[in-house]
């Protein structure tokens, strides 16, 4: 039977980031992909314009429409603006059996507030212990973990402390705000594990966060291991950041079909990589 996964997340009208790029992901993984609005976002590659927040009787609402009737084998949580919102959704996860991804989304690349200043708390302790894996971008970690994250280093203490102290899984602090390759740091009870590759000059990233995670997502919910997961996230991420679509007058979306149709540079169309 085919996997399936939902995601519960903001919008991005272009396509670029938040639910629409997760359903793309999910598309391109062969995963049935399904989705909770929590917050319409009026934006662009140009920056977040608005943004209106759903009442949270009616995310409700959404999430018991699809836990009644499709059980997702995965589920993924990008946006979600308010501390209301994250209790409602915790409650609803915690006797899930299935994955849970948590992308603690906080502040847009164009330095748009997501989420509210005192929902932070509440990722924290409602949210990351639930999750089989975290996905942090450096940012989102240097909040979660109370300190600045500098270097590789910084980022692995990071990682570790995410899954000892807060109650992640695993967690995978991811390396794009950091200078030099793209290097993000996995920690699991199996220890460290890097996935690095080249940084890409680009400012065509817009969604590469919500892109990364949701096809972690669709890995776990097809019931591959979470370093099986990661690696094909990164070699997916790389691919669509490198064969770029070059469109949107400001920092353009990936390209979601780029590993399916092209590859990494230099390797085979598409292929896993533990194929
Ligand atoms: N310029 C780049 N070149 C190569 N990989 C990148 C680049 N920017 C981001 N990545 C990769 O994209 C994924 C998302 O990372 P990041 O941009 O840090 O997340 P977010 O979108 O949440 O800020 C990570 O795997 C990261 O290493
Ligand atoms: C609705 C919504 N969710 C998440 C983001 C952030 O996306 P991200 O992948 O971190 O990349 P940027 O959009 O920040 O470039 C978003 N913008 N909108």
């Amino acid at each position: 039977m085919i996997a399936s996964a939902l995601t519960i997340a903001g919008t991005d009208p272009t396509g670029g980031a938040g639910i629409q790029a997760d359903l793309k992901s999910f598309q391109e993984r062969e995963v049935y992909g399904m989705s909770v609005v929590t917050s319409v976002v009026a934006q662009n590659t140009m920056g977040v314009k608005d943004v209106q927040h759903l009442p949270v009787d009616f995310i409700e609402k959404q999430l018991d429409a699809v836990f009644q009737d499709i059980m997702p084998d995965a589920v993924k949580t990008g946006m979600i603006a308010t501390s209301e919102m994250m209790e409602l959704i915790a409650g609803k996860l915690v006797n899930q059996q299935s994955p849970y991804v948590i992308d603690p989304v906080m502040v847009a690349k164009s330095g748009h507030e997501l989420m509210e200043e005192k929902s932070k708390q509440t990722v924290r302790d409602k949210l990351i212990p639930l999750a089989a894996i975290a996905t942090p971008n450096i940012p989102e970690a240097e909040i979660l973990v109370e300190f600045p994250i500098k270097n590789l280093s910084d980022a692995k203490r990071a990682a570790r402390l995410i899954v000892e102290e807060l109650g992640a899984g695993a967690a995978i602090v991811k390396g794009g705000h950091l200078p030099g390759e793209a290097v993000d740091v996995l920690y699991d009870k199996q220890g460290y594990q890097l996935f690095q590759s080249p940084r890409l000059e680009t400012k065509h990233t817009h969604g590469t966060g919500c892109t990364f995670s949701a096809v972690i997502t669709s890995e776990l919910a097809k019931g591959r291991t979470i370093p099986e997961a990661v690696a094909i996230g990164k070699e997916f991420i790389t691919a669509a950041i490198h064969h770029t679509l070059g469109i949107g007058k400001g920092n353009g979306p990936t390209n979601h079909w780029g590993y399916r149709m092209n590859g990494l540079p230099g390797k085979k169309k598409g292929v896993d990589s533990n194929e």
